[in-house]
This record gives structure tokens, C-alpha cells and sequence, in this order.
């Protein structure tokens, strides 16, 4: 793989002593999208300041691009768009002259025409002449996208980009993600919101306690970690489960109309034949079946927990 951020043995420790990252190394592909995920306070926001030059790392290195964030500063962050967690703008700022002076900031020459199609894209062009500080905390979070695409940014970090925010926006937001995509931009995003991870990400990383935990392609991880299950409805209840099945790992649940069967999918053998033609012969009929599979939510808690 060719890396658009290498991330090695990076540690953060703050000057009040508390040791954020404790010694992160990750590779980052190019045109990727990975969700970080990790409760509050587990160093998500640490290391994407790092990254783009905000806070000192301790020790270890990053490049992005090929450029050492620390040696070669502003080629790297030249590359970076970043959506901060925290608003942060000039209020007395137009809209417009706000997004072109940050593409100016990193050396662009203007493009006006660039500049108005984000504006438009992210519904911001009838705002353009509107002063930051007359906006809506939606509309100012728009400003801020505007701004970490206005220089054409090669990887964009999205710091909790949906916190707060309305359908809309989370909409355009998902859509945006996904038309960067397509251009070869690499996304790197932290969320609580793990059905969005779930829903976009090619690749999650857990991160816990400044550590990460793992990095994986999210569908080898789904598959992996987690679990399957087939719920069996009964025509009829059973109050107890006959001495026949008692090989198999069977939950009565419900009124007793409903068998919950957990299994591994990735098993060579599942035994759902056998289970189905052994229900039949110890006569209990089958009205439906359903099969579900735990979620990333799932997993995540479970890994979370399982760290501490
Ligand atoms: N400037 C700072 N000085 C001292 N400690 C800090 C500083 N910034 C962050 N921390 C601490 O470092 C740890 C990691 O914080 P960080 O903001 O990176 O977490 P996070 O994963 O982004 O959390 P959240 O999901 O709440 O945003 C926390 O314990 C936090 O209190």
C-alpha cells in the first residue's frame, strides 16, 4: 500500500502529564475513507492535531504526502483539509471572502469559479455576502467545510462532522464525502455516530486510552468479530426445548414461539441443515426464519469494553 499518510510510533504527552497517544502507527491509503472510532477523551482529536500541525506530537513521525508534517510543514498542510470539532471563524467575515482568503492561506491562487461551486454545493451562494456572525450554527459548520475544501486538499479530516447537526446537512455532508471520494480524496473522519462509520467507511480503527486497538477493512472486521444469529418462529410455543436439540445452542425466547440460534458465518460448517431437519423431526414446524448480524456498534462496545 502506498501510503498518503504514515503515521509511526507517534506519542502525545501534554504538559498537565497526561499521555494522549501512546505510541500510534497507521498507514492510510490513498482515496481511502476511515472512520476512527473511540469514546470520549481516547485521543481521536490528539492525533488529528498532530497531523495537521496544531499540537507538537511528543515523539515518532508523520508524513503526509511524502512530507514530514514537522521538516517540511506547510507542503504538508497544504495538502490538508481539516472540519474541525469546534467552530471556530471570523465573525465579522463575509462568507465568500472568508473560504477564498484559506484558499489563499495555502498559497492557491483564487478561483473564484472553484470557490462559488463549493459555495453552491454546500447551499452557501445565496449566504456569500452574509457576515459569519449572522449565520445559523448549521450554516457556520457549512462555512467551515467550505473552508477545509477551498484549497483543493489531497486528504480532508472531518472531526465529528455530524455532532449536532440537522438531517440536511448530514445528508449533503454524506454526499460531499462521496464525491471527494470519487476524485481520489483520502477522508479520515471520527464519529460516535457508528451506523455513519458503518454506512461509509472502507476501513475502521479503534482507538482507546491513546492506543489503537485495531484497523480493519470494515467488512473482514463485521465478518470476523462478529456474530450471526437465526431466529426461528414456531407455529406453535414450546415450553421447554426437546431433549433432541439440547446439542445445539438454542435460546427459547418470546412466548416461547420464537428458537434464537447463534452461530459463526464464517464456519465451515454453520449446522443450519442440520438444526432446520432436526426441528422438523422432533416436530416442531417452522413458520419463518430471519438471520441478523451483530452491528459495528456491537463490536465497538464489545472491544471497548474488553480493553478496560
Ligand atoms: N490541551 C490539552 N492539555 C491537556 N490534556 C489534553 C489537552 N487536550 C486534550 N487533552 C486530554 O487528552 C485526552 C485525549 O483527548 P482528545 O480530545 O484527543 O480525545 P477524543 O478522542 O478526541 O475525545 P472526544 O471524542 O471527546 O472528542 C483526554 O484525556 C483529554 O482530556
Amino acid at each position: 500500500m502506498t501510503a498518503i499518510v504514515d503515521i509511526r510510533d507517534l506519542t502525545k504527552t501534554y504538559g498537565s502529564g497526561h499521555q494522549a497517544l501512546k505510541g500510534v502507527s497507521l498507514q492510510i491509503a490513498q482515496g481511502e475513507i476511515l472512520a476512527l472510532l473511540g469514546p470520549n477523551g481516547a485521543g481521536k482529536t490528539t492525533m488529528i492535531s498532530v497531523i495537521c500541525g496544531i499540537t507538537n506530537p511528543t515523539s515518532g513521525t508523520v508524513t503526509v504526502a511524502g512530507h514530514d508534517i514537522i521538516r517540511d510543514f506547510r507542503a504538508a498542510r497544504a495538502t490538508i483539509g481539516l472540519v474541525p470539532q469546534e467552530v471556530a471563524l471570523e465573525p465579522f467575515a463575509n462568507v465568500a471572502d472568508t473560504v477564498a482568503y484559506t484558499r489563499g492561506l495555502f498559497g492557491k491562487a483564487p478561483a473564484p469559479d472553484r470557490i462559488e461551486a463549493i459555495l453552491r454545493n454546500l447551499s452557501l451562494w445565496d449566504k456569500r455576502n452574509a457576515q459569519v456572525n449572522e449565520l445559523s450554527g448549521g450554516m457556520k459548520r457549512r462555512v467551515l467545510i467550505a473552508k477545509a475544501l477551498s484549497h483543493e486538499p489531497r486528504v480532508l479530516f472531518l472531526d465529528e462532522p455530524t455532532a449536532g447537526v440537522d438531517v440536511e446537512l448530514r445528508k449533503d455532508m454524506w454526499r460531499i464525502v462521496g464525491e471527494l471520494r470519487e476524485g481520489g480524496v483520502t477522508i479520515i473522519l471520527t464519529t460516535h455516530y457508528i451506523e455513519e462509520a458503518e454506512a461509509i467507511a472502507d476501513r475502521v480503527g479503534v482507538i482507546n486510552h491513546g492506543q489503537l486497538l485495531l484497523v480493519e477493512d470494515k467488512a473482514t472486521l463485521m465478518a470476523r468479530m462478529g456474530r450471526k444469529e437465526m431466529l426461528i418462529e414456531l407455529q406453535e410455543p414450546v415450553s421447554a426445548l426437546p431433549e433432541a436439540l439440547s446439542g445445539y445452542s438454542l435460546e427459547r425466547n418470546g412466548a416461547g414461539d420464537v428458537l434464537t440460534y447463534a452461530y459463526d458465518s464464517q464456519a465451515a460448517r454453520t449446522g443450519i441443515t442440520r438444526l432446520l431437519s432436526d426441528l422438523n423431526a422432533a416436530g416442531l414446524n417452522v413458520r419463518d426464519v430471519q438471520t441478523r448480524q451483530s452491528s459495528l456498534e456491537e463490536i465497538f462496545v464489545g472491544l471497548v469494553k474488553e480493553d478496560a
